[in-house]
């Protein structure tokens, strides 16, 4: 892609014929020249952008990739500055906001009245504050929101916050007000995790790890999620070395929210009604997406990191009796059958492995993580048979999107599917699985190094990628890697 960028670039020198304005001799030869620097710099930053192993997130709508990005700031860059911690309490604002009016519009629907007579003038507040962009607030707005949280009605409007569609943090903080109000106020890590703003356009962050001795080079790119976001997905396929795909496994019983920026901040009671209606399952948009990108032919060699990602709401939502049988009978004849789904003691391991908030002793022996009694047995097999419909979809055994021809086995041979159970706001648990992935990146960029060099014949036909030489890659495996594709081009 970057080349016919360059290739434009490149056919774009006007010469006062075929239809472009006329140019002095002069002037056209400085446009040249011009170009053909333009043209060096975009060579130089081709080859740059080369020696960086290329991560993509992808994933839909507030699935998690943007709290994945802030972990790998936070685990491999300096973390968030003072000043980059006050910015963000705009969007904290927005958040608290948000949550309230969804919860007052949802009331609405619901049938369910407030319960004290005096919350009703701190909705009408709140309601008038629908339309509001800006981030000011006052002491009689933070009045309105403690008030209306306190009042028991929005709380069970909120325990019903499956039925209508409500930001994963309104809890985290509508519970802490009283911290957000105060004047000294800076959000924590934790805050700035949790804190939601949807992603619009792509953006990435680099970052160096070390590696046996050496530093491997990362820039991950972070997508929009939401369905007007995916089609410029495209833009950053090229030279992706391995996909991380964040797959909520506490959507089982959500609709997907409107998708329009606009829902960002519920600006009316109209742009209410249709996100009301709109009644798509998140999970399965999830699953067809993820089916979509396995079988992408421009992603066919690129391996995929899927993290199962949202186990703490999971067990959340388990634990207020939600179940996924609700979904699957809406469903019949889709999906393999819940009840007779095995659960291996190995799986049971694993989820209980990543699950927050396991001592020292629990996260690091295997054989104890297994008697953790903290965690309910339909939780774990509620993940694993989510787990297991991505792996199916992998597998070529589940197809949730019609529209797509499945491809044979051998067609897949040249990438593979990891999984992780992740929670994204848990720096811990992201850090160890990052940690495996970072392994699983490099050793499958090198197969793919290896694998394009055994294709391309010493006789030219294809040239082992400009990459391979320049790659900073760990000392000793560079050396190997170095030392096959030698071998494989002088044969
Ligand atoms: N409790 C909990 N919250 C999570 C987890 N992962 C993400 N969140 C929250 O979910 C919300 C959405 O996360 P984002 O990272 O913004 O989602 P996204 O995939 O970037 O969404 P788009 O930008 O719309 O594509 C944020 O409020 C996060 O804090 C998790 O594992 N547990
Ligand atoms: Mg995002």
């Amino acid at each position: 892609m970057q080349q016919q960028v360059m290739a434009c670039f490149g056919g774009c020198v006007p010469e006062g014929e075929g239809g472009g304005p006329y140019l002095s001799h002069h002037e056209a030869k400085v446009a040249r020249l011009r170009d053909k620097e333009l043209t060096k710099l975009l060579n130089k930053q081709h080859k740059e952008d080369l020696k960086r192993l290329k991560i993509l997130l992808l994933g839909t709508g507030e699935s998690g990739k943007s709290t994945i990005t802030k972990q790998m700031k936070i685990i491999h860059i300096n973390g968030y500055s003072f000043a980059e911690r006050l910015e963000k309490i705009k969007d904290i604002i927005r958040n608290v906001r948000e949550s309230l009016l969804s919860m007052v519009g949802a009331m609405h629907h619901l049938n369910i009245p407030l319960e004290n007579a005096e919350s009703r003038a701190s909705a009408d507040f709140i309601l008038d504050q629908a339309a509001r962009q800006d981030t000011e607030t006052s002491e009689e707005f933070w009045d309105h929101c403690e008030k209306l949280w306190s009042d028991c009605g929005v709380q069970k409007c909120y325990d019903r916050s499956h039925e209508y569609q409500l930001i994963d943090c309104a809890k985290y903080f509508l519970d802490k007000i009283g911290e957000i109000r105060s004047l000294n106020y800076a959000p924590s890590d934790q805050d700035i995790l949790r804190c939601r703003a949807i992603t619009t356009s792509i953006q990435h962050i680099e970052f160096d790890v070390p590696d046996a001795g050496q530093s491997v080079k990362f820039r991950v790119y972070d997508v929009g999620g939401q369905q007007g976001e995916r089609k410029k997905w495209i833009q950053v396929f090229d030279n992706v070395v391995a996909i991380l795909y964040l797959g909520d496994t506490s959507c089982f019983d959500q609709t997907l929210r409107e998708d329009t920026s606009k829902s960002r901040l519920i600006e009316s009671l109209e742009i209410f009604e249709q996100v009301w209606n709109n009644s798509k399952s998140r999970l399965i948009e999830s699953l067809e997406i993820f089916e979509q990108v396995w079988n992408n032919r421009f992603l066919r060699p690129v391996s995929i990191l899927l993290f199962l990602n949202k186990i703490d709401i999971l067990a959340e939502k388990i634990a207020k009796g939600r179940s996924i049988k609700d979904l699957l009978a809406q469903h019949p004849g889709v999906f393999p059958d819940y009840d007779s789904c095995p659960v291996s003691s190995n799986e049971r391991i694993e989820f209980m492995d990543a699950f927050p908030g396991g001592t020292e002793q629990t996260t690091k022996r295997r054989s104890r993580s297994s008697s953790r009694t903290d965690i309910n047995p339909e939780v774990v097999k509620t993940a694993v048979y989510i787990k297991n419909l991505f792996t199916r979809i992998v597998r070529g055994e589940l197809s949730i999107n019609k529209t797509i021809q499945p491809h044979p086995k051998e067609w897949h041979q040249n990438h593979s599917c990891e999984y992780f159970y992740t929670c994204a706001v848990d720096t811990n648990n992201v850090k160890k699985v990052l940690e495996g992935c970072r392994t699983l990146i490099i050793r499958k960029h090198l197969e793919s190094v290896i694998l394009s060099c055994g294709t391309s014949g010493r006789n030219g036909q294809q040239r082992a990628p400009e990459v391979i030489p320049e790659m900073t890659i760990s000392g000793h495996r560079y050396a190997v890697v170095t030392a096959i594709v030698l071998a494989i081009e002088e044969q």
